[in-house]
């Protein structure tokens, strides 16, 4: 995409989205308390908490609940999904989430087989632990961690490239592609053989209360709210309005269009045709029966979304 020819465009990109008043409450399903309080209640037990969260939105939709518990046990901030992210600007990152106290961040991509800050994570526990005093238990070297974080984050994953960095051992945790695979609740599995270190692995939990209809649309978008709930076709507007804001156009090339553009019905089209992802209907009008090839805009939009989840649409930073 020649940059001149997307530069022409800018003064026509929305510069504000609008969310034509939607309310998210419904979009935190109610089972989710459920598993707040069953982790609250092991806390107890637990040297280190985890919190896992995705690269691309360092700030927003990490849980009020979760940062509660960073007074009561030491905690690392794991931004994961960092091969998704456009990390340009992580000095910003880092010096905002020191300012909100969080000081041990650790950037991750879980799928690849071997990752180097994987390898950092138990020296860095076991560096944080060493300088708490230790609350429970003075004596005992086994270390237990918790694993914390909204629904497909990448939890599970985390639990298996542990184990395959720090065990060689293969997978124990069931990796999804939709929010909430991780149903069970609190499975200890080990991943490090010395020191004894366990994780205990929790379901993806959303915060109570999502601070802002955008929040929640961000979290829809990287994939933590199911898309039906908040709806494919918003999503993919939402993806469209943050592509062109951010100035990835690669989008552009991808679906054989002639220019950014900002109007996602013409390029939902234009994907429903280049996949053909349309459905002939037939329509009676006043002079006769004719049949009509009408994109299906749901398949579009979800193929638009999914291409950006896999990171085809370029690497973004959606704070
Ligand atoms: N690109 C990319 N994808 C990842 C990474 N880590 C995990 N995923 C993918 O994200 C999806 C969710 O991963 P899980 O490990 O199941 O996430 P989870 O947090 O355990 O999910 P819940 O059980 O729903 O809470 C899967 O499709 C993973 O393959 C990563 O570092 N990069």
């Amino acid at each position: 995409m020649k940059l001149y020819q997307a530069l022409r465009n800018v003064d026509k990109f929305r510069t504000v989205f609008d969310f034509g008043g939607r309310d998210v409450a419904h979009w935190f399903p109610g089972h989710m308390a459920k598993g707040l309080k069953q982790m609250r209640a092991s806390l107890r037990s637990v040297d280190c908490i985890i919190e896992i969260h995705d690269a691309r939105i360092p700030f927003s939709g990490r849980n009020p609940v979760f940062q509660e518990t960073l007074d009561v046990r030491p905690h690392v901030l794991i931004l994961n999904k960092m091969d998704l992210a456009d990390l340009s600007s992580k000095q910003r990152i880092l010096k905002k989430l020191e300012k909100d106290g969080v000081r041990n961040v650790l950037f991750t991509d879980c799928l690849k087989q071997r990752h180097d800050n994987i390898k950092k994570l138990v020296p860095m526990v076991m560096e944080i632990i060493g300088s708490t005093p230790r609350f429970n238990r003075d004596e005992n070297t086994n270390y237990c961690l918790m694993v914390i974080g909204v629904p497909n984050v990448g939890k599970s994953s985390l639990i298996n490239s542990l184990r395959r960095t720090n065990l060689q051992k293969g997978r124990a945790s069931r990796v999804g592609g939709e929010p909430g695979i991780t149903k069970a609740v609190l499975t200890k599995i080990q991943v490090c053989e010395r020191p004894i270190m366990h994780l205990l692995d929790t379901p993806g939990v959303l915060p109570p209360k999502i601070e802002s209809v955008e929040t929640g649309m961000k979290l829809a978008l990287c994939g933590s709210i199911l898309d039906h709930l908040v709806g494919e076709d918003i999503i993919a507007d939402y993806l469209l309005y943050s592509l062109n804001r951010l100035g990835k156009f690669s989008y552009v090339e991808k679906y054989d269009l002639q220019e950014p553009s900002d109007d996602i019905q013409y390029l939902l089209k234009r994907i429903a045709v280049k996949l053909g992802k349309t459905q002939r209907v037939k329509a009676i009008t006043g002079v006769g029966n004719i049949t009509v090839t009408l994109p299906n805009y749901t398949a579009a939009a979800y193929d638009f979304i999914r291409a950006f989840r896999k990171g085809e649409l370029g690497r973004v930073m959606l704070d």
